[in-house]
C-alpha cells in the first residue's frame, strides 16, 4: 500500500480538523502542542504536513500532497487546479463588502478603493467596475477607518470585528467553509485509498457536527 500525504492549514482549520481526527480515532498521530510540521500515521499510512493556509493549494496542486484541508476562500483566491472532494461544514463564514453605513452607495463612486487580502476574488466579483485594489495582509477593517480605502472585501463570521470598528456589511458575496481538496493525478492513481480516507473524514465530520449541536 502507498502512503497518502495530507496538507492541513495551520490555525483555525487545524483546530477543527484535529477534533474530527479525534472522533475517528486518528488523532493520536498528531502532537498538537508541538512545533513539528510532519507527522506519520504508520498504521493507516498517512503523512500529515502542517502549512500556512495559502500554501495548502500549492502543495496539493504540485502533487507533493495528495489531499489538502483548507478554506474555500483560499481555493478561490489561488485559483487552484485541484478537485474539491468534501465540504467539512466548519470554518463557516461569508465573503462580504463592508464599510461605514454612510458608504452604502459606494458603487456610484468613480475609482472605488477596496482593501482586501483577496485581490483575485475581488477583481472577479467587481468585474468591469472602476476599482483600485489595495492589497493588505490582515486587520483589513482598519483601512476605511484610516482613509486607506472606501470599502473592504473580507470574511465575516460573527460580525464582531466589523461592529467593534463601526462598519457594516454592504453586500454579501458568497458563503465559505473548509474543504478537502485533492491532486488531480493522485485522484486517478490512488482513487481507492483517497475515497476510503475521505469517507472516514466524512464520518468524523458527522460525529463532530452532532456533538456540536448537542452541546
Ligand atoms: N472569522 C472566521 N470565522 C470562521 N472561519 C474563518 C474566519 N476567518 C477565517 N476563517 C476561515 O479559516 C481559514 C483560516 O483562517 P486563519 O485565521 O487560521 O488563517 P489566516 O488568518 O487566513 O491566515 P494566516 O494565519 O496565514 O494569516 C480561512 O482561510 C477561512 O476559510
Ligand atoms: O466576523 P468575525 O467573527 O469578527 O470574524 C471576522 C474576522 O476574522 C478574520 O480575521 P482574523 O481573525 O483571521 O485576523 P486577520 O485580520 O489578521 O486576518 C476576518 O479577516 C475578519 O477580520
Amino acid at each position: 500500500m502507498e502512503w497518502l500525504t495530507v496538507a492541513i492549514a495551520k490555525g483555525r482549520i487545524e483546530k477543527d480538523m484535529n477534533k474530527i481526527f479525534y472522533e475517528i480515532g486518528m488523532g493520536d498521530w498528531i502532537d498538537q502542542g508541538s512545533r513539528k510540521l510532519v507527522f506519520e500515521d504508520h498504521v493507516n499510512l498517512i503523512k500529515y504536513i502542517f502549512v500556512k493556509p495559502v500554501d495548502v493549494v500549492t502543495y496539493v496542486e504540485k502533487g507533493v500532497a495528495d489531499l489538502g484541508v483548507v478554506g474555500k476562500d483560499v481555493i478561490l483566491e489561488q485559483e487552484g487546479d485541484v478537485y474539491e472532494l468534501l465540504d467539512l461544514q466548519f470554518g463557516k463564514c461569508t465573503f462580504a463588502v463592508a464599510s461605514f453605513p454612510q458608504n452604502k452607495q459606494f458603487r456610484l463612486k468613480n475609482n472605488i478603493r477596496i482593501a482586501t487580502k483577496y485581490p483575485n476574488i475581488t477583481k472577479k466579483y467587481f468585474q468591469k467596475e472602476d476599482i483600485e485594489i489595495i492589497p493588505l495582509n490582515g486587520s483589513v477593517e482598519l483601512a476605511p477607518i484610516m482613509g486607506l480605502s472606501d470599502v473592504i472585501v473580507d470574511l465575516v463570521e460573527t460580525g464582531n470585528t466589523l461592529k467593534a470598528n463601526g462598519l457594516v456589511v454592504l453586500e454579501e458575496m458568497m458563503p465559505i467553509s473548509a474543504k478537502v481538496i485533492c491532486n488531480k493525478v493522485s485522484y486517478r492513481f490512488q482513487y481507492e485509498k483517497i475515497m476510503s480516507y475521505t469517507r472516514k473524514i466524512s464520518e468524523g465530520r458527522e460525529k463532530y457536527n452532532e456533538n456540536l449541536s448537542i452541546n
